[in-house]
């Protein structure tokens, strides 16, 4: 069955806590963290101390999409903020191996994600090293971008490679996912979506994390 893992990205930052209660509630397998430094992409979330203290709402995988140059500096923070997973994007790092080897050296997973231009050769080498491939099916930087349908393309090459490699690396979709298109996105091979603007935009937060567990 398809994960489904809400980007806070798009919740009402001044009740952060409860935001995050409610898609736990709602069924949420992992709770999408997006880490923006104004460098990497032009916008600027949180870090640690907010993951830190978000920690305490729920026992929900943290999926921590780092959006950020030089990620290697902060990967320990990360961890001891409570992160699960941490992805950094192939494009932020000149030693992509090393990147994923401190990542995976305290424990946690690793994955790699890509911007929609970046192909998937740019990975060939790192895959088998991987837990997780983030597809990006917007630019990153904001929430409540349309999803690009190339991307689903891509995603379908990944899940063959992934599949005739024999790995077990999960495919991660993100940007532009709505209860209209989660569907067809799942068919193409993703094994998690995101899913931001559509269920935080809801009225029922609770209710629409599940509408999307339900697809
Ligand atoms: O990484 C991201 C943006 O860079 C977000 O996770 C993503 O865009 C989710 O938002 P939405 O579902 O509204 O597109
Ligand atoms: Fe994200």
């Amino acid at each position: 069955m398809v994960k489904i893992a809400p980007s806070i990205l798009s919740a009402d930052f001044s009740k952060l806590g409860s935001e995050v209660e409610a898609i736990d509630r709602g069924g949420a397998d992992y709770i999408h963290i997006d880490v923006m430094d104004g460098h990497f992409v032009p916008n600027i979330t949180f870090g640690p101390p907010v993951i830190k203290c978000i920690r305490k709402s729920t026992d929900k995988v943290f999926d921590v999409h780092l959006m950020i140059e030089n990620p290697d500096l902060y990967i320990e923070d990360f961890v001891k903020a409570g992160a699960d997973i941490i992805t950094v994007h192939q494009e932020s790092s000149n030693h992509l191996h090393r990147t994923i080897q401190l990542i995976k050296s305290y424990g946690v997973k690793a994955g790699v994600s890509l911007n929609p231009a970046t192909p998937l050769e740019t990975i060939e080498y790192v895959l088998d090293e991987l837990d997780m491939v983030l597809v990006m099916s917007v630019n990153p930087g904001f929430g409540g971008q349309s999803f690009i349908p190339q991307m689903k393309d891509k995603i379908r090459k990944l899940s063959v490679i992934i599949a005739e490699r024999g790995l077990e690396v999960e495919i991660e979709v993100d940007g532009g996912i709505k209860l209209d298109n989660a569907r067809e996105i799942a068919d193409c091979g993703a094994d998690v979506l995101v899913a931001g603007s559509a269920i935080f935009g809801a009225e029922d937060v609770v209710e629409e994390t599940r509408k999307f567990k339900n697809i």
